[in-house]
């Protein structure tokens, strides 16, 4: 009932554990709170929160529009949601090192378990598409020490992104992975990898986890949990994969509803009204105010719970 029990801190500590390279641990993207709930029931172990989907829920292609307030408003709003711990996408940070030390604080306060910060250039996008430009080593070791010193819970992960390997290639990728955890980077997210050799490479040139990016329709292929277990990676993310299977669903329900005159025909594949009462936890409510108002005026009838759901 309402929101999760588990503090931020104990997500914090479980995702420490949970990072152990050649786990290939999957963080599914909530695209909102009720989803993130969804990936905990289904026995997950995390929940990614995606840049790109951020962007997109507000109609925004995902190019660096939105805030630090909405972004953390939002990814707080889905964290507090399951007591699995939550990763968040930070884009570069919102700004300058300065401005990337407060955006730590705020997605502490938000009850985050971590964040990743990339090495793009703003405007920033999507690192599976083409003409991206990064920012030099020196600006983007900068931004992760800046994360780095200015979290106030050291269990809070800092994860250096970077996009080097699509604009100067895999070494220069994997020496620049080095150098950042060198400037303090908790892990590594090597951006639009080739082939699994390329994630084997970064997992061995690196002594800290490594996070694969299966998004669909970019430059990766989709490799199984396996595939990355063996290639060393320690987490996998599925950042998009349940905002395009659901607004695949919308779009198909939409097209009946103009076509046939009724939504009749997508019914089967919805959500039932007593499954989504189950993942709200409905009942919990209702045993709530059992407990609360459970007086009783003698001679008047002043009603039960509401048990027509
Ligand atoms: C991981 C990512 O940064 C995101 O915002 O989810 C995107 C995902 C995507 O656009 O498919 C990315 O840049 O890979
Ligand atoms: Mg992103």
């Amino acid at each position: 009932m309402l929101y999760s029990h588990t503090t931020p801190e104990a997500k914090r500590r479980t995702l420490r554990e949970l990072l152990v390279p050649g786990t290939a641990r999957q963080f599914p993207g909530a695209f909102n709170p009720l989803s993130a709930r969804l990936i905990q029931e289904k026995g997950f172990d995390g929940v990614y929160i995606s840049g790109a989907v951020l962007a997109n829920d507000l109609g925004l292609p995902d190019i660096g529009l939105t805030t630090l307030t909405e972004v953390a408003t939002r990814a707080g709003q889905i964290a507090r949601m399951s007591d699995l711990p939550a990763i968040v996408d930070a884009d570069t940070g919102f700004g300058e090192p300065m401005n990337v030390a407060r955006t730590v604080q705020e997605l502490e306060n938000a009850g985050l378990a971590g964040c990743h910060i990339e090495d793009q250039f703003n405007p920033k996008r999507c690192g599976h598409l083409d003409g991206k430009n990064v920012v030099d080593l020196d600006t983007m070791a900068k931004r992760i020490a800046a994360a780095a010193d200015a979290r106030r819970d050291p269990n809070f992960l800092i994860m250096a992104r970077t996009d080097v390997r699509a604009v100067e290639g895999l070494d220069a990728a994997i020496e620049r992975a080095k150098a950042l955890v060198d400037a303090g980077a908790d892990a590594i997210f090597p951006e639009a990898m080739k082939d699994l050799s390329e994630f084997e490479a970064v997992c061995r040139a690196v002594n800290v986890p490594v996070l694969a990016n299966m998004t669909e329709f970019g430059k990766s292929e989709l490799f199984t949990r396996a595939q990355l277990a063996d290639a060393g990676v320690a987490i996998v993310i599925y950042p998009v994969t349940l905002l395009r299977s659901a607004m695949g669903a919308a779009e198909r329900v939409l097209d009946a509803l103009a076509h046939e005159g009724t939504q009749e025909s997508g019914v089967d594949a919805m959500l039932t009204r007593a499954r989504l009462y189950e993942l709200v936890d409905y009942e919990a409510y209702n045993r709530f105010d059992a407990g609360i108002f459970n007086f009783q005026v003698p001679g008047l009838d002043i009603g039960s719970n509401n048990a027509a759901l």
